[in-house]
């Protein structure tokens, strides 16, 4: 789709990444808007007719070029802090059709949330309800309302992105949910809209979204009965993507499996990862190569402060040199950053005919690759394109030593 090889060349749509390279330097991200849209619209087309909101989750990539091509073509966001939500704002998004999800929402934050009437609070326990309550009633305000409940569903993905057991911080338990609604809906400042539940992310099957959905519409059925009657339910992101061979979750068959369940309540997904994941890669450089009697080192100007989840998750990308016929020596190349940590790598073990100075792409690396990046060892950030069609634009500028000081102050004694 957005990357694929052209006569033996990579390209990011119709753009040689050869030329991206040399117009920006080294590293790079590199967004394909075609599949950015299409994703999106993989999802919005699948629920037909039937009532719902696709939410972005902007913590997958909140590029601001990202979110203002999402915002045009009509997409909701899921945001977890104020920079999120200003971000949104800047980029054209009604509020109306976001979401604020997130942890331990501050009081700043829950007062900007409603001063631009977000259209729902995904609430994370009965003290931040008390918050929101407190908040909504110094603004004389009804704060719209949805409980995150952890319906203790194994998402059956890493442990560090799992998050619907009862193990995990996230929501309330769901068999505490009852009273917690009660409180809400005998607020004057509080409005019950729906219920949350986000299982985890990188699920790449349908079944476990299907067990907390069996839960959550338990729920409803409960609250129902106490008159407390819920007009959508939120189900979170978490639909996984292609890294290597994997089979992964085919969004029609996950949408109309939801929709066969839920009636006619409105339906909100949160979907990061599916939406942007495979929209953008990373390119680096190989600087040296360095082999031993065990061992084959690609020296890459790329490092885990750029792309952190290898490192992080050891997680997999899959790892294509950007000329399909460049000669070089064959072997097993462990890609290794320039950063003082062992554990500084973005691929392992990889079959490739290297030489220094080529350019590799790390694909599927548009979803939690800039967002979790750092400038760890003083690196400064890299620049990020996107590509449409043969046009490419420039969405962030790589930053400069100069930026990396600009918030610090010596001690002049
Ligand atoms: C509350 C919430 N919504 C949405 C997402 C997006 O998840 P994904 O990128 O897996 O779709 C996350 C991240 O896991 C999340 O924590
Ligand atoms: N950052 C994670 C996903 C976390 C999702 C946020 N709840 C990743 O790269 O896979």
């Amino acid at each position: 789709m957005g990357f694929s090889y052209q006569n033996h060349i990579l390209h990011a749509e119709s753009v040689a990444i050869a030329d991206l390279m040399k117009t920006y330097g080294s590293p790079l991200y590199v967004y394909s808007r075609t599949d950015i849209e299409y994703n999106w619209h993989l999802f919005s087309h699948a629920f037909g007719i039937h009532p719902h909101l696709v939410c972005y989750a902007v913590k997958a990539n909140s590029n601001l070029a990202v979110l203002s091509v999402l915002a045009k073509i009509g997409s909701g966001f899921d945001v977890v802090s104020n920079g999120e939500l200003e971000r949104i704002l800047l980029a054209g998004a009604d509020a109306s059709r976001c979401v604020f999800s997130g942890v331990a929402k501050t009081n700043i934050e829950i007062k900007r949330a409603l001063e631009v009437g977000i259209f729902c609070f995904n609430v994370e326990s009965m003290a931040e309800m008390i918050r929101i309550e407190q908040v909504a009633k110094e603004m004389s305000m009804q704060a719209p309302i949805s409980l995150r409940v952890n319906p203790d569903v194994d998402a059956k993905t890493h442990p560090y992105i799992s998050t619907g057991l009862k193990e995990n911080k996230f929501g309330v338990d769901i068999d505490d949910a009852i009273p917690i609604y009660k409180m809400a809906y005998n607020s004057p400042y509080l409005k019950v809209k729906g219920i949350d539940c986000h299982i985890g992310s990188q699920l790449t099957k349908i079944s476990p979204f299907l067990d907390a959905l069996d839960k959550v519409l338990e729920l409803v059925a409960k609250l129902g009965k106490l008159n407390i009657h819920v007009t959508h339910l939120d189900l979170g992101g978490g639909v996984g993507i292609k890294y290597d061979n994997e089979q992964t979750i085919d969004i029609n068959a996950y949408i109309s499996s939801i929709l066969d369940k839920v009636g006619s309540l409105k339906i909100i997904l949160e979907p990061g990862r599916a939406i942007v994941g495979n929209a953008g890669i990373f390119v680096t450089k190989v600087e040296f190569l360095k082999q031993n009697s065990d061992k084959s080192f690609a020296i890459i100007d790329g490092a885990m402060n750029d792309l952190l989840r290898p490192s992080f998750y050891q997680a997999y990308h899959q790892v294509l040199p950007i000329d399909e016929n460049a000669e070089g020596i064959d072997a097993h190349w462990d890609l290794v950053g320039p950063i003082c940590e062992t554990g500084d790598f973005l691929a392992k073990n990889r079959r490739l005919s290297l030489s220094e100075g080529d350019y590799l792409a790390l694909m599927s690396a548009g979803a939690y690759g800039s967002t979790m990046s750092s400038n760890y060892n003083s690196r400064p950030r890299v620049a990020e394109v996107m590509v449409l069609g043969s046009q490419y634009t420039l969405v962030r500028e790589r930053e400069t030593i100069q930026d990396l000081f600009n918030k610090e102050y010596m001690i002049n004694d």
